[in-house]
């Protein structure tokens, strides 16, 4: 059972709109073919109200009506008649599964709560609306008053209900207290059907979640990138693919290949940030960063496990940066189409890495752009080098450059204003070849761009034609920096001139 749009949106700061919602569910039933879905709680407000009857209306043509579920409060039928006015035909009825919950919180006796609870079970009979009952902290409450929670227990099994749902409220369980609390409780009421409820506060509702369903609960409630109250529920993604990996023996129906997909929707309409590194749907999941790890791959897909990105709807990337070897050059450089010498690799890993030792974060849409930057430089002998330069921009001011060029062996140093830092600087470098009697190109174009879809802050690119007689030609820049690559597609011209 899937339930992002209800505890899910108990995740601070993360509300769903009601078209979201409708969305959402379609997502959930039809795409993913999860096999529930929890959509809000009774009572929470007029948009919730609206939310669910949209829901419902699309449930019921479908048939799937028995598959959308509400949880409810023990409130004397006012979330009984808030369903029923929505068409919602499933509650989840939150209760009391610890004794100190139903001492301190409701203020009530056992006997008093059953007999409330019975009522409502009753209640909701007979107005066609199915029962399953939530034992909210239930974990502490099989901790410390499993008295109460068995007798709990021996009434529900009296009760006409269709699921128990033990949910481990605070996430304090660990796997083995898990499996050891459930096996206890499945064996003793073998008819009854019973889901599981984790959290994530310990990091363990994964963990949790297999060994609840290996002790034999039928049913787990899980949340799209693990969303819901302080560090969340279990995460469906994860979840499935344990399942899948390792307890084949269990059938799910939820799709793999559609996981990613419902991440990124939700992400998108919660603004809830999936962490690059979170297993199966984060950016970062089926990336290889290191150069070694590339090698293998090459080789006999040394590094790969069994969660292959296919399976997900995603496809493994190589990663561009510091750690990156000639491998990952290679597998990036198959993927675009291009072939290199090993020479040639050599020359473009060396400046990935140089790149990257900027802390500048480099993509494969970059690549070309290495490339051509890389191999560009390599017709001609420097001889002119731009040594040194300072570059000024101040409101109210004209920018102005001071540039220190080494020229046939000696140093000259310039300074010039401009109307922008790029013009002081070819101001400056003129004076300089002036001082020797020489001339400089005219600029005739000036085009910068960044690599389109890189979405990378490493590179921006100058392209720079320039005019010399009636010789027109190009040099480029890479940089970081706008205005240092546009210097570099200068320094270039200087030693081709
Ligand atoms: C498993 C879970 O995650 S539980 C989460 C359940 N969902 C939510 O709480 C989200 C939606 N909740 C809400 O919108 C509101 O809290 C409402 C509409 C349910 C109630 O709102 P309010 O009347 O303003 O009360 P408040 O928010 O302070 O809730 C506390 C009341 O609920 C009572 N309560 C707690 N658990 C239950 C329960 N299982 N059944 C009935 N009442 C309950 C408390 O005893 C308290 O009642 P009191 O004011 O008489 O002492």
């Amino acid at each position: 059972m899937d339930t992002t749009l209800r505890d899910g949106e108990q995740t601070s700061g993360v509300s769903f709109s009601a078209s979201e919602k409708l969305t959402m569910a379609k997502l959930l039933l039809e795409e993913l073919r999860v096999d529930r879905i929890e959509i809000a709680s009774a009572r929470v407000s007029e948009g919730e109200f609206q939310s669910v009857k949209n829901i419902l209306e699309w449930a019921s043509e479908r048939g799937f009506e028995e598959r959308v579920e509400v949880l409810t409060f023990v409130d004397g039928g006012l979330s009984l008649e808030w369903m029923q006015k929505s068409g919602a035909k499933v509650q989840n009825l939150l209760t009391k599964g610890s004794l100190n919950h139903l001492t301190h919180q409701l203020k009530k006796k056992p006997e008093e709560h059953f007999k409330e609870i019975a009522e409502v079970i009753e209640q909701a009979g007979a107005m066609g609306i199915t029962t399953n009952v939530y034992l909210e902290d239930w974990s502490n409450g099989m901790r410390n008053s499993p008295d109460y929670v068995f007798n709990f227990l021996d009434f529900l099994a009296t009760q006409p209900l269709k699921r128990v749902l033990l949910p481990d409220t605070l996430g304090v369980l660990t796997p083995n207290e898990t499996g050891n609390f459930i096996s206890q409780i499945v064996k003793r009421y073998p008819e009854i059907h019973f889901d599981f409820h984790g959290h994530n506060d310990y990091d363990l509702s994964v963990a949790n979640v297999m060994e609840a369903v290996k002790a034999g609960c039928h049913g787990l409630h899980l949340t799209v990138n693990g969303m819901g109250e302080r560090a969340g529920n279990a995460p469906l993604a994860s979840v499935v693919a344990v399942l899948n990996d390792f307890l084949p023996e269990f059938r799910i129906n939820v799709q793999e290949s559609s996981l990613f997909k419902v991440s990124k929707l939700v992400s998108a309409f919660t603004g809830f940030v999936i962490p690059a590194n979170k297993p199966i749907v984060g950016d970062n999941v089926f990336t290889q960063t290191a150069g070694i790890h590339a090698d293998g791959d090459n080789k006999k897909n040394l590094y790969f496990n069994d969660l292959l990105p296919e399976r997900f709807g995603r496809k493994r990337k190589y990663a561009l940066g510091k750690t990156s070897g000639k491998a990952n050059i290679q597998k990036n450089l198959q993927e675009l189409g291009l072939t290199l010498n090993d020479e040639e690799i050599k020359k473009v890993t060396a400046r990935i890495i140089e790149l990257g030792d900027k802390k500048e974060r480099v993509t494969k849409d970059d690549l070309p752009y290495i490339i051509s930057d890389v191999l560009d430089s390599e017709g001609y002998q420097q001889k002119v080098f731009v040594k040194s330069y300072v570059l000024t921009h101040a409101k109210g001011l004209k920018p102005s450059t001071t540039v220190c060029v080494e020229f046939e062996g000696e140093s000259i140093e310039e300074n010039a204003q401009g109307d922008g830092q790029f013009d002081a600087f070819m101001n400056a470098l003129r004076k300089v070849y002036r001082s020797k009697k020489k001339s400089l190109p005219n600029l005739v174009d000036y085009a910068v761009r960044i690599p389109p879809g890189s979405n990378s802050d490493a590179l921006c690119e100058t392209v720079i034609t320039w005019q010399d007689g009636d010789k027109e030609f190009a040099t480029r820049g890479l940089d970081s920096d706008q205005t240092v690559s546009a210097i570099k597609a200068t320094e270039k011209m200087l030693n081709i001139i």
